[in-house]
């Protein structure tokens, strides 16, 4: 392998006769003026004779093709195989052309492969085309993990790739940006499982009821996640407590019910008071509303008169107090909009648990998965992420003070659909919390994961944070953009996104300054929503046939024009299934299609048996 053609100090073409180029793998020059200068295949191309080298186009200039013949290559006889390799620190001066290439040995590369030793980092896969390089690798960073492609699972083969992250502390902050189908939430996966295996407190938001880690893979039998993490349910495992609610914190989740108008605002504002509870704020509001809808206080006064009960007469009472204390500076509209909206929570169920249980996991370093829908957990995560930053911060802040406040530990947020948490252009309550973790969260230890199909739909200044960044396939044009604009990734790696197999992954880390190619490892877990839904269809139909043609074998031969009606009533009685004459006939005629009975037509229509085998 030799240096070609005219050359820079950032790249240079590399041409070969018996050895094909592989995108990223590493390689060193060795140069005579300035010693040993280490790059990286950035592209690879093949030539033969029945492709004539001049037909390169921009990909080699004549320079190329003339020093391949001045280094006695036969252009248009030989297949030569060539690279273009960026190096990946800047030379000093321009590469000698004719140096002589080589693979490097593994001590060589250690340092720019491998930030960490594998029990400080996550062990999230191997770093693609690197193989070559693990001759004489380190025992600690053989096997540590398998690779699953096509339905097989792989032994590790290459150099693994390790997250150091432990350096979130300086460079805080992931995000995981990919198409559909790229692999971004297996990825996610493995990183939460490694995050596990460390015992960091985490709370992934999962809408999508897919951060489940109790169904093991074959690549994880002998590691068991069961304790380590927790799937709690908004409004059945965890709520928000009424009664902590600031007022802040109230108008926030009235808004994510349905946006507040500045008049309902206003009004929450005179109505609230802190630390009352549920029911006392809902009865001012609804006897406020009575009382609007009445009209006046003569009216109001007029059914105090005229109460039946002492009951009905304390009622009015109040009522026509409220009515004069706000009736000027709380319109009846917007009363009832801020009524509805707090129904609409309560029915949900948000009001009726707390965070303890979430609290307590978090303290002994589980992984917490809140679960729900889209919206609720939106609405919760609010409130949730700036209660528990608070806490932190306070704590962390107690401790610079020399107080003694109690220990409330450092934690990591996870969440998918990121853009809909903090979505660019508009304001939601969950993005200011989102944007402040982003920018003071490291100062705190609270740190971020998120991962967005949409980057470009992404709070910018909120990207602009995430100094370690997954890119998936992508193939949107202004996603790509975007992830050209926010990361290190270069032109050439920038062009292959759109195809990048699923579970390849370019991870641009601002602590290596660096991008690697990686393909991450088979997960130890399953996400419960594997199985295919045209298999899980196709099963439950057979099950359904053989349930049927036990029900009705001690029937048979059944002539569907006599028998029909008593073998219903029969099945009906010995195993309370019920069908109408129509479902039954045809469950008839789906067995005889898939061949579990047959069928012969008689003068009384069709006659059903059982198999002959
Ligand atoms: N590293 C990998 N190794 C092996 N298989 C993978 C890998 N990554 C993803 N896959 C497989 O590819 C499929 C798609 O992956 P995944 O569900 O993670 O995509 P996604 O990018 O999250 O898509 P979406 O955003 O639509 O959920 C899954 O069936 C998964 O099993």
């Amino acid at each position: 392998m030799k240096v070609l053609g005219i050359t820079t100090q950032q790249e240079v073409y590399i041409g070969s006769r018996d050895r094909n180029f592989r995108i990223n793998e590493f390689l060193i020059i060795s140069d005579e003026a300035q010693g040993d200068l280490i790059g990286e295949i950035v592209e690879a191309k093949t030539f033969n004779r029945f492709i004539p080298l001049d037909m390169g186009g921009d990909f080699i200039d004549g320079s190329v093709i003339e020093s391949l013949k001045v280094m006695g290559y036969d252009v248009s006889n030989e297949t030569i195989y060539i690279g273009k390799l960026r190096l990946l620190k800047e030379a000093q001066y321009p590469v000698l052309t004719g140096s002589e290439v080589r693979i490097p040995k593994f001590e060589e590369v250690e340092k720019l492969l491998i930030s960490t030793e594998p029990s400080r980092g996550l062990v999230l896969g191997v770093i693609k085309n690197t193989d070559d390089l693990t001759l004489n690798m380190d025992e600690k960073y053989l096997n540590l993990c398998k690779t699953f492609d096509e339905g097989e699972y792989f032994k590790q083969k290459d150099v693994p790739f390790i997250l150091d992250y432990k350096s979130m502390h300086e460079y805080p902050h992931i995000g995981v940006f990919g198409g559909s189908g790229s692999g971004k939430s297996f990825g996610l996966r493995v990183v939460l499982e490694e995050i596990m295996q460390k015992q960091v407190p985490t709370v992934v938001l999962d809408p999508h009821y897919e951060m489940d880690f109790s169904v093991k893979s074959p690549a994880g039998a002998d590691i068991d996640y069961g304790e380590s993490f927790k799937c709690l349910q908004v409004g059945v495992d965890v709520g928000i407590k009424f009664e902590e609610l600031s007022v802040g914190d109230i108008k926030n989740l009235l808004n994510t019910s349905s946006p507040l108008t500045d008049s309902m605002n206003n009004t929450v504002d005179i109505l609230f008071v802190r630390g009352s509870n549920y029911y006392s704020f809902f009865n001012k509001l609804q006897n406020l509303m009575e009382a609007q809808e009445v009209g006046s206080v003569e009216k109001i006064e007029e059914k105090i008169f005229y109460a039946e009960t002492k009951e009905d007469e304390e009622k009015w009472t109040d009522r026509k107090n409220l009515y004069q204390k706000y009736n000027a500076t709380c319109p009846n509209q917007s009363v009832r909009g801020i009524l509805w909206r707090l129904v609409k929570l309560f029915n949900e169920g948000i009001f009726n648990r707390d965070i303890t249980e979430l609290v307590d996991g978090l303290k002994v370093g589980k992984l917490i998965v809140i679960q729900g829908s889209t919206r609720i957990i939106q609405v919760f995560a609010t409130y949730l992420l700036n209660k528990l930053y608070y806490q932190r911060r306070e704590y962390r802040e107690s401790v610079y003070r020399n107080e003694r406040e109690d220990f409330f530990p450092p934690f990591i947020i996870v969440t998918d659909e990121a853009h809909n948490f903090a979505p660019k252009g508009f304001e939601t309550p969950s993005k200011s919390i989102l944007r402040e973790i982003a920018q003071e969260g490291r100062k705190y230890g609270v740190f971020l994961i998120l991962a967005t199909q949409r980057p470009t739909l992404l709070d910018e200044t909120i990207t602009a944070q995430l100094n370690t960044k997954f890119i998936f396939r992508t193939v949107r044009a202004s996603d790509i953009d975007t992830i050209r604009e926010e990361t290190d990734i270069a032109t050439d790696e920038a062009k292959r996104l759109p195809y990048l197999t699923t579970g390849d992954v370019f991870i641009s880390s601002a602590k290596a300054g660096r991008t690697s190619y990686v393909r991450i490892r088979a997960s130890h877990t399953q996400t419960p929503h594997k199985e295919n839904p045209f298999d899980e269809l196709a099963l439950i139909k057979s099950r359904d046939n053989e349930d049927f043609l036990k029900y009705i074998s001690e029937f048979m031969p059944i002539s569907t024009a006599v028998d029909s009606l008593d073998i219903i009533k029969s099945i009906y009685e010995r195993h309370s299934v019920s069908y109408t004459i129509d479902q039954f006939n045809l469950k008839l005629k789906e067995l005889e299609k898939n061949g579990l009975i047959e069928v012969e037509e008689t003068f009384l229509g069709a006659q059903y048996k059982l198999k002959k085998n």
